[in-house]
């Protein structure tokens, strides 16, 4: 009776040990899974590292190539851009951009706002097997966007806090399994950086061979010296270490010679093909009137200004010092006749998307 109970005691012991040992087991290979994953980032950093010191002394990061030559490609793309875009041709660098990204190269785009850059990575991406990941850094210009090819039948989705738990799953299914219709995924780079599920099911798209293109959409936001400097923009190298053969282009319209080379480091694109496209825009002007001193004159003015200059339906924006100053001149002027509404950080998403939908697709 005493042996049982003694053989019972050893048996707890031993039973109690072997536990604590699985639980080691488990923090050790956990541990190791850890390390396996660093010691791959590590690898192709120095990789990327040594390819960027090669590339800087020996080939500055401009086309060297004649991107306007003939491409097995051409006549696809061209039934893609008049027949799925609409557009009857291509603005300066348009079509040297998408022979580069088609060709698998790295890029980089400077042009000016509303000059086209989207059809550069838009078309390539209809054209390549696969999804397109857009990083973009405003909620507006994403929604706008997928408005915008959902309108041109093209299967585009974005995954931000605002996207319901149906199309996530969706997404992520799309994403993991390749099931679905999805080309081209918009996201913020906050999803970059702090979702470690979106970069798991991403991994699992890029080992499928499904992850066609990376865009990096306003890529100036990467860089400090930039005006719109984004912290979660600085961790989108991550995406170029993660997945190095996959052709990445970086948009911006506003970028100096310093932020350009920032960005080129930051985004681990040393060789990338550089287009720069003139910023000057002649249909954009700017008139200086004297404002009066009333409040009221002021709002008539206004009124006045966009019934006069803008008879037919126009859209236009009109930017206020404050939020308040926004919904007071808003009601003003929809007590003048004139259909408008306001639009700022502190409206709630689904107010802000109400809004949104309410403006006719810009037209550059
Ligand atoms: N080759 C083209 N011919 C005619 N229209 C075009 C062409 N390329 C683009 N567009 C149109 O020009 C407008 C502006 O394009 P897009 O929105 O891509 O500009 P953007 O360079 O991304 O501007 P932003 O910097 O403001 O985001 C869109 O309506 C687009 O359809």
């Amino acid at each position: 009776m005493e042996d049982e109970e003694n053989i019972e005691e050893e048996l707890l012991l031993v039973e109690s040990q072997l536990n604590g040992l699985q639980d080691k087991i488990k923090t050790l290979l956990d541990q190791q899974e850890e390390l396996y994953e660093r010691q791959a980032q590590l690898k192709a950093m120095l990789e990327i590292s040594k390819t960027s010191r090669d590339a800087s002394n020996s080939a500055p990061s401009v086309a060297l190539e004649d991107w306007s030559g003939k491409f097995s490609w051409d006549s696809q793309a061209d039934d893609t851009r008049f027949n799925v875009f609409g557009i009857s041709s291509y603005r300066s660098n348009q079509r040297e951009i998408i022979n580069s990204i088609m060709s698998g190269k790295d890029v980089l785009v400077i042009m000016a706002a509303g000059g086209g850059k989207s059809l550069c990575y838009q078309l390539p991406a209809v054209l390549r097997d696969g999804i397109t990941l857009v990083v973009s850094p405003l909620l507006s210009l994403i929604q706008d966007q997928v408005m915008g090819l959902a309108a041109l039948g093209i299967p585009a989705h974005m995954l931000t806090s605002t996207t319901n738990k149906e199309i996530e799953k969706f997404i992520y299914k799309a994403l993991e399994k390749g099931e679905g219709e999805l080309k081209i995924l918009y996201v913020t780079p906050e999803k970059i950086s702090k979702s470690k599920r979106f970069m798991s099911k991403l991994e699992k798209c890029h080992h499928a061979g499904r992850l066609s293109l990376v865009a990096i959409d306003e890529a100036h936001c990467c860089s400090q010296w930039g005006h719109d400097f984004r912290p979660d923009y600085k961790n989108l190298g991550i995406l170029k270490i993660q997945f190095p053969s996959v052709p990445m282009i970086a948009l911006t319209a506003t970028a100096t010679s310093k932020v350009q080379m920032d960005l080129i480091e930051m985004l681990h694109i040393p060789r990338s093909v550089k287009f720069v496209s003139t910023v000057n825009r002649p249909n954009l002007f700017y008139r200086v009137y004297e404002k009066s001193s009333v409040g009221k004159v002021v709002i008539d003015e206004i009124a006045n200004f966009i019934s006069e200059s803008y008879p037919n339906n126009e859209s236009g924006i009109v930017y206020c010092f404050s939020r308040k100053e926004c919904e007071q001149v808003a009601k003003e002027l929809r007590g003048r006749g004139i259909s408008a509404d306001y639009y700022h950080a502190d409206m709630d998403v689904v107010a802000r998307e109400k809004v949104h939908m309410r403006v006719p697709h810009a037209q550059g």
